[in-house]
């Protein structure tokens, strides 16, 4: 069996390299999202079983200035390589974000509930997934959240930064959400590809995040806690931390639906964050 993944350096591109060393793996010089064609292309050159998307626009704050090319790698080239995908009879496996929910309340989003994002990055997150649902091909979306791991950007390692310079930090605590490991992240997607590989009636929308759900504020102790750094993290409200892009308050996800069609458990962050702080330990 065959796998191509578009992306290559990414924090869950990174782990799938690690899980499944014999996909094809297509970096941007390869395959550019910023020109959906090649993504097409590419898939009718490697004629793959299945297709898992890794790639994205991931600057929240920076998409509110270039969403257009935003849109054009998370919400164009998606639909393309879905449309590809449909055309070979390959199943699709595209990773979206919580941000396409409006972060009100605080019960936990259902695949099925209704979108409304807040930021342009999450808009153009939502377009990818109604381009892929338009396409018609057998697919899973697997909406996360708070991606983490010992690569890349994320919130652990710019906590260890600035914990590492500062006594003290100022960290939102009305948004709640789960710190979800990448490396599970990439388990899920290698399991739900196999799974619609066989059964393409599992075809649909998915979420998948780690538990139990944490505040910023408190995820950052946990890290300081876990890590051994001596910083202090005093609880902010969102509006004392003014960003570009606006962030959803509640992000937690239900992800009973993908617990019970795939058989999937949902992974505890706080194992996942000690296993990143080993693997940053490694020489
Ligand atoms: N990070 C997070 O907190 C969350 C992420 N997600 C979603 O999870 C998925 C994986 O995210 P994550 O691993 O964190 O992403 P990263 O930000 O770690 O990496 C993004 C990847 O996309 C690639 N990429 C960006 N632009 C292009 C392009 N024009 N052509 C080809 N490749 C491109 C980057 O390549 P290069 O190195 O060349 O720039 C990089 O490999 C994405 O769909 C994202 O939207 C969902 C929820 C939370
Ligand atoms: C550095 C810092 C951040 N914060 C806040 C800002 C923000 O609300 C929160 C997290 O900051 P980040 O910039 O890491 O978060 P952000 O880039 O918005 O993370 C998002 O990325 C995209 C790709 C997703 O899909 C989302 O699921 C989510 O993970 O922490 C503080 O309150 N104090 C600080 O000192």
């Amino acid at each position: 069996m065959t796998t191509l993944v578009f992306g290559t350096t990414g924090q869950v591109a990174t782990e799938l390299r690690l899980a499944s060393p014999d996909a094809i793996f297509l970096g941007r010089d390869q395959a550019d999202l910023a020109d959906p064609e090649s993504c097409a292309a590419a898939i009718e050159a490697h004629r793959p079983d299945l297709v898992i998307n890794a790639a994205a626009y991931t600057a929240v704050d920076r998409a509110e200035e270039e969403e257009t090319l935003a849109h054009t790698i998370n919400g164009v080239a998606p639909g393309r390589m879905a449309e590809a995908a449909a055309h070979l009879g390959a199943p699709f496996v595209h990773i979206s974000t919580d941000y396409v929910f409006d972060g009100s309340g605080t019960r936990p989003w259902a695949p099925s509930d209704a979108v409304r994002p807040q930021n342009a990055y999450g808009r153009t997150k939502l377009a990818g997934e109604e381009a892929v649902r338009a396409a018609g091909g057998v697919h899973a979306i697997l909406r996360t959240s708070w991606v983490v791991s010992a690569h890349g950007t994320n919130f652990i390692k710019t906590m260890l930064r600035l914990g590492a310079e500062r006594d003290a930090l100022t960290i939102v605590a009305d948004q709640v959400g789960g710190p979800t490991p990448a490396r599970d992240i990439a388990a899920a997607c290698l399991h739900i590809g196999d799974v619609l590989c066989r059964d393409p009636a599992a075809s649909g929308t998915y979420h998948f995040s780690a538990t139990p759900a944490v505040s910023w504020a408190d995820f950052a102790r946990a890290i300081f806690d876990r890590a051994g750094l001596d910083c202090t993290v005093a609880d902010i409200p969102t509006t004392d931390y003014p960003t570009p892009a606006a962030r959803p308050l509640n992000s937690r996800l239900d992800c009973r639906k993908t617990l019970e069609v795939f058989g999937l458990s949902q992974p505890d962050w706080r194992s996942g964050l000690d296993d990143i702080l080993k693997a940053l330990k490694e020489p």
